[in-house]
């Protein structure tokens, strides 16, 4: 079954209802019959807090003030299954933080090296909104799920934007055949005469926000739009839409469906991402140090992931010798600079400094490149390992999220 959605339509999910407590905002909660001491006077503080916060946020308008209060825990949100969920435990594990699940059913686990910090499996979607009602303060999702479920929500902060992981994009794509044969750009897509108010572009789409979005952004006025849970790209072949707008990784999906992308129709570009919640970094206690440690491991773990150490002997007179012939090669720089120390060698009994040792960090794609500059200044031995972790100074992220935050 497919369900039409009127171009101006804005689709919101509605927050979770029991977020909001269970009993009536004008209940009578501080009159009883029993003394209100000892326990019972601070569950009724937190009773009355949980209120008077529900009462602020429906006067607000808003649906989602209550969370914040009443619990001590940091909670990070990991897909629960699908493409991400592996990968964002591998991703952790690599950063020397590893999670704790017992059974793949159990939908909380726990990290021993953030004690104050619980693991909550959720669907993609589900991170989302519970990072948006304040029952996830953090979460690892892809950016397009950001965009489609956060809908711009400036509660929503992207602490790390590449993960690494979950590459793909969302994208417009049309048949290859018949009206659409000669058709390769969303400007050509839009000056077909065949769309008019009576009969529009019809686009089918898992991402009711985002497609109607794009084509309202691009000006293209006569479309409608159909929703379906997958295999979206057998609609155009049975004839239930013109055109999909789905994620592509590899291409194949589209390639094997007779389907193409078109210039301009690229809505967005994802991966992987750490997402937060505004409210939980600045109002839950422990919560930006948390980020920050998170953030720290993974800034190290994910741009050493990119290089590899390569160690090489010179033969040289002197150090900065050395370095001044290093320095001529532009793929031996390094981080810093090349780390340069003397090999001391035994020779007729006597210690002499006839080599170097040079050090250096290269990026995996130029490796072949850097070796063969090396050997061009004389480098011999050339030993290459893989890099584990890069902990800079501090990182950049850690500044740009302060900042995000107005810290
Ligand atoms: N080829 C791809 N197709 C779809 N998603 C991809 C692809 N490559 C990476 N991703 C990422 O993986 C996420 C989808 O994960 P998953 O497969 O678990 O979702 P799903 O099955 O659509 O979710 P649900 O079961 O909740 O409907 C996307 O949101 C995107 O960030
Ligand atoms: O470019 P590709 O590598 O071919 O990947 C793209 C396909 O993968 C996803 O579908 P999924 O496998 O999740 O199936 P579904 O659409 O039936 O949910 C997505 O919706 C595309 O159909
Ligand atoms: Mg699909």
């Amino acid at each position: 079954m497919s369900i039409s959605i009127p171009l101006n339509t804005t689709l919101q999910y509605s927050s979770s209802s029991s977020l909001l407590p269970s009993f009536s905002l004008s209940s009578p909660i501080t009159s009883s019959a029993v003394p209100v001491t000892g326990i019972r006077q601070r569950c009724l503080r937190m009773v009355t807090s949980c209120v008077s916060n529900a009462q602020k946020s429906v006067l607000n308008g808003a649906t989602d003030a209550v969370s914040v209060v009443g619990r001590e825990q940091i909670r990070l949100g990991l897909p629960s299954k699908g493409r991400m969920a592996a990968d964002s435990l591998d991703l952790l594990k690599d950063c020397q933080l590893f999670v704790k699940q017992v059974n793949p059913r159990q939908y909380v686990a726990q990290i021993p090296q953030l004690p104050n910090t619980e693991v909550w499996f959720q669907r993609p979607k589900d991170i989302v909104r519970k990072l948006l009602s304040g029952d996830l303060d953090l979460g690892i999702v892809g950016l397009d799920i950001v965009g489609e479920f956060g809908q711009g929500n400036e509660d929503l902060i992207i602490v790390h934007e590449a993960l690494n992981f979950g590459d793909c994009h969302l994208s417009l794509a049309i048949p290859n055949y018949g009206i659409f044969e000669n058709i390769k750009s969303l400007k050509e897509l839009a000056q077909m005469p065949q769309w008019t108010e009576e009969r529009p572009l019809r686009v089918a789409t898992g991402f009711t926000y985002l497609g109607p979005k794009f084509m309202k952004e691009n000006g293209i006025k006569h479309v409608t739009f159909s929703t379906a849970d997958g295999a979206l790209e057998a609609a155009p072949a049975m004839g239930i839409a013109d055109a999909i707008l789905d994620l592509v990784s590899s291409g194949t999906t589209l390639k094997e469906n007779n389907l193409k992308e078109i210039e301009g129709g690229v809505v967005l570009k994802s991966q992987a991402a750490l997402v937060a919640s505004r409210r939980a970094l600045t109002e839950r206690k422990g919560a930006l140090e948390t980020v920050h440690e998170v953030l720290e491991r993974l800034e190290a773990h994910l741009k050493a992931d990119g290089q590899f150490t390569v160690v090489a002997n010179m033969r040289g007179t002197d150090a900065e010798e050395v370095a001044e012939r290093v320095k001529t090669q532009p793929s031996l720089t390094g981080l810093q600079g090349p780390t340069i120390s003397p090999v001391y060698c035994k020779r007729d009994g006597k210690v002499s400094i006839e080599y170097y040792a040079i050090v250096i960090c290269v990026p995996k794609k130029a490796l072949y490149e850097s070796v063969q500059q090396l050997r061009a200044v004389g480098g011999s031995g050339v030993l290459v390992s893989p890099l584990t972790y890069i902990f800079d100074e501090e990182t950049p992220r850690w500044s740009q999220l302060l900042s995000k935050l107005g810290m």
